[in-house]
């Protein structure tokens, strides 16, 4: 039996599927002779573990305890009592990760937070032989010196749900670099958020209300301005553009956003944004739509990345086209390449959403087994 020990950084919407994947995948896991072992489990500020990570794991009736406390928005600290773990708070769950790590010599760490926090701390484990498998896209996106240091070690990193969540965007686009076939051009529509919200708009929904149910589906970034700036989608063009081989960084990206600088998290509170900001949007958003139907046409917002251009904004396209047939919160991404020069390789799919983003993260930790074979 393989055994992989597995360290989860976050448990919110997608750590928590993913752990319910674990355990509903117990059976199928033990056909294919691999154990998962979840060893510690961290939020913001607290981390929970078990006293020999060699010998012990956190038990399946713990991890189910474990996403009930999470779903009602309580904190880590309240599972001290409940079994044999130990919990660990602020600068204690570094050092205590380290510990772990150390003692396990290899594992895999898993980012399923939204913060950019944990890249020093996936930095010094990548170093320490251990694996990562990334959902959340900002320690791909931030200095390149950040970046190079995690893809370091190539066969101990997987990222496949930074872009279009469960699908296979990532592994796709290696394996035709590594064919010695050059991409050249990326386009598509990569956001689930921005995907859903323009197609139920133009459907006749308030732009406000379809908002507020795609954070509700899951759809959408922990503050959902992430997804309304233009951000994520962002983040996700300049992970493709850096696989590609650009040595960019964000700031070689044009953002276009879907509402204005005063209404920023830096100006306004989520709250309010929620409350006032966003509806006072649904007006324009509609007038937009309407402009782009008088046309015969949709609007989508739409990723471009070539040699010398990596962009993301609202584009006209029309109704009939791959993208203005997109619906929900699909993606599809065409891939041009000298093999797939006049017909791109095109990937299309649910593109968002906890369930098929947690199942991307569980076939990366799978994909990994090889790397603990005795
Ligand atoms: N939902 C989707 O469709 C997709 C999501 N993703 C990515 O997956 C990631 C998770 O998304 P989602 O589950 O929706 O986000 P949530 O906001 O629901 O959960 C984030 C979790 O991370 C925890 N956290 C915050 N800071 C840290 C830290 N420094 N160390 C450890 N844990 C921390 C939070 O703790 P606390 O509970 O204390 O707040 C929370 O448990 C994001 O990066 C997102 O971009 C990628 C593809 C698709
Ligand atoms: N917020 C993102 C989720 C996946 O990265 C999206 O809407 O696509």
């Amino acid at each position: 039996m393989v055994n992989i020990p597995l360290l989860l950084m976050g448990c919110g919407g997608v750590g928590r599927q993913l752990l319910h994947h674990i355990i509903s995948c117990r059976d199928l896991h033990s056909k294919q002779g691999v154990r998962l072992r979840v060893v510690g489990v961290c939020d913001s500020k607290s981390m929970v573990t078990i006293r020999d990570v060699l010998i012990s794991e956190l038990g399946d009736e713990f991890l189910l305890q474990l996403c009930k406390v999470k779903s009602s928005g309580s904190s880590l600290n309240e599972l001290a009592n409940f079994g044999e773990c130990q919990v660990f708070s602020g600068q204690e769950i570094e050092k205590k990760v380290m510990d772990v790590a150390a003692t396990l010599c290899r594992s895999s760490v898993v980012d399923c937070s939204a913060s950019s926090q944990t890249i020093a701390l996936l930095s010094r484990v990548v170093n320490l032989y251990c694996c990562v498998v990334l959902a959340n896209k900002k320690p791909l996106t931030s200095s390149l010196e950040s970046y190079d240091m995690l893809v370091s070690h190539p066969r101990r990193i997987r990222h496949e749900s930074t872009v279009g969540a469960g699908l296979p965007v990532i592994s796709s686009i290696n394996r035709i670099l590594s064919s010695g076939d050059p991409i050249f051009r990326i386009m598509g529509s990569l956001s689930g958020t921005l995907g859903y919200v323009m197609s139920q708009v133009e459907g006749g929904r308030p732009f406000s209300q379809v908002v507020n149910a795609a954070k509700s589906l899951g759809y959408t970034e922990p503050d959902p301005r992430d997804d309304l700036s233009g951000m994520d989608v962002a983040r996700k063009a300049l992970i493709l553009a850096r696989l590609l081989g650009h040595r960019i960084n964000m700031d070689s990206i044009k953002i276009e956003s879907l509402y204005p600088v005063e209404m920023g998290p830096d100006v306004m509170p989520l709250e309010e944004f929620l409350a006032n900001g966003l509806p006072s949007l649904d007006k324009d958003i509609q007038k937009r739509i309407d402009s782009a139907s008088s046309n015969g046409n949709v609007l989508r917002y739409v990723c471009l990345i070539e040699e010398s251009r990596c962009e993301v904004g609202i584009q006209e396209v029309a109704k009939d086209s791959a993208l203005g047939r997109l619906k929900g919160s699909d993606n599809v991404l065409e891939i041009y390449s000298r093999c797939y020069s006049e017909q791109p390789l095109v990937i299309q799919g649910a593109g968002a959403g906890n369930d098929t983003t947690a199942a991307g993260v569980l076939a990366d930790i799978l994909d990994l087994q090889d790397l603990f074979q005795h």
